[in-house]
């Protein structure tokens, strides 16, 4: 066996596959260009046999023998005609490859029962024979090991008959039987090169559709980890808001459209009152489900243009586009109440929950987002120190 053979998994002798799942996906996979093949090559072999009538009638002229023959040629023609219809219509090339061999045992049996009934023009048939055998490899589409056990079939049949009706003497025998032989081992090797090649190709096609196949699902799996890890990257695992990373990005893009179109925008900071007591408190559990809520009030009381991240520890921060500062405060005022009204379970019924938050207004493109996170800072650590629960707006009675 070849190395390639092994390498495709292709038998040596019959050039088909040794796997028989392979080897039916192959057939199925060409089995719409064999039907084609068969319905032309079938009506093509039909009239060269119905032809071959007109020669019968004039070595024989209208006797017992042209009519065996001239009968002989109708059921061999009306046989291939009918077959090239059948396979026309059901000759799947994987389960139904007995229908493609049954021409060419129609043909073999046909071409040796000419030699009793002609035997003084052997030497013609015995052409006939070479071209026919030519036919079976090559022109009427089968499996090598059809097209050889009818080819031998043929050939074994037609020596014998020769042998027998024709009455050749042995060593001529001997010489059309190494002829016939040629034509079969060319005709074989033909059609295993071509088996061979043509179970190469879809190989070759079936792996690199695996491949592709693989490659996709590995860019499936890695979209799925870079969606993951920027999620990762860009929300805040306990409250779901943008991470500060990710907020810094998006208010920073909104800042700068804002002072592009001159349109106002404001910054909060927001921090819970006494975050320190409440975990002292209630315990680490319960301040996390504060910060969670205190979370989701957030989202509630801005719009949804507005950009909200954690910004570290129990502090939140805004960026509010299209809003004035006094709209800023009434917001801010707002969402401070919220803070307060929020619903608590019973366990933390004696909890007063409060956050105080600093406002900064960008006023020129000199603002950036770093200046006015340190002004929203500013008032925040101001509204603290003025006793927290409180609003604290940069510009009221502050240079910076
Ligand atoms: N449960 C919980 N606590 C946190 C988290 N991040 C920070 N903290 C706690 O938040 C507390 C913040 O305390 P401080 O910075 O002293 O401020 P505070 O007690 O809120 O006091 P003021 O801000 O001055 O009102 C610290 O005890 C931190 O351990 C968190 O993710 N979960």
């Amino acid at each position: 066996m070849s190395q390639q053979q092994k390498q495709y998994d292709i038998h040596w002798l019959t050039g088909q596959f040794f796997d028989s799942s392979k080897e039916s996906r192959y057939r199925d996979s060409i089995k719409a260009r064999v039907r084609f093949e068969s319905r032309l090559a079938l009506p093509l072999v039909s009239v060269v046999v119905a032809m071959f009538g007109i020669t019968d009638y004039n070595l024989l002229g209208l006797t017992r023998e042209f009519y065996w023959l001239l009968t002989m040629r109708i059921a061999v023609v009306s046989s291939c005609l009918v077959l090239a219809f059948a396979i026309g219509r059901w000759g799947g090339y994987s389960r139904n490859a007995w229908l493609h061999s049954l021409p060419l045992w129609i043909l073999a049996t046909g071409i040796i029962l000419i030699v009793p009934l002609r035997p003084e023009s052997i030497s013609t048939q015995i052409t006939a024979v070479v071209v026919a055998i030519m036919a079976f490899y090559l022109l009427i589409p089968n499996l090598l090991t059809v097209a050889a056990l009818a080819s031998l079939y043929l050939t074994v049949g037609f020596l014998s008959a020769a042998a027998v009706y024709a009455g050749i003497p042995s060593e001529n025998v001997l010489r059309v039987s190494l002829l016939l032989i040629m034509a079969n081992i060319v005709g074989y090797c033909a059609l295993l090169r071509i088996e061979f090649l043509q179970r190469k190709q879809f190989a070759l096609l079936q792996d690199e559709r695996d491949q592709n196949r693989d490659l996709l699902k590995e860019i499936k799996h890695r979209k799925s980890l870079e969606a993951q890890l920027r999620m990762v990257a860009e929300r805040d695992a306990l409250t779901g808001l943008d991470s500060r990373s990710h907020f810094m990005k998006r208010a920073e893009a909104l800042l700068q459209r804002a002072q592009l179109e001159k349109t106002p925008f404001c910054l909060f900071m927001i921090d819970v009152d006494h975050f320190k007591r409440i975990n002292d408190t209630w315990g680490h559990t319960r301040g996390d489900l504060i910060l969670t809520k205190i979370a989701e009030v957030c989202e509630q009381s801005l719009r949804p243009t507005d950009v909200i991240g954690r910004f570290g520890g129990e502090e939140f921060v805004v960026g509010l586009p299209h809003t004035s500062p006094s709209e800023a405060q009434t917001i801010a005022e707002r969402l401070k109440e919220n803070v307060e009204a929020l619903p608590l379970t019973a366990e933390l019924s004696e909890l007063c929950l409060s956050v105080t938050i600093g406002i900064a207004a960008a006023h020129g493109e000199e603002d950036d987002l770093d200046v006015l996170i340190t002004r929203a800072d500013n008032m925040l650590y101001e509204g603290k120190r003025e006793g927290r629960n409180r609003v604290v707006m940069f510009g009221e009675g502050m240079d910076s």
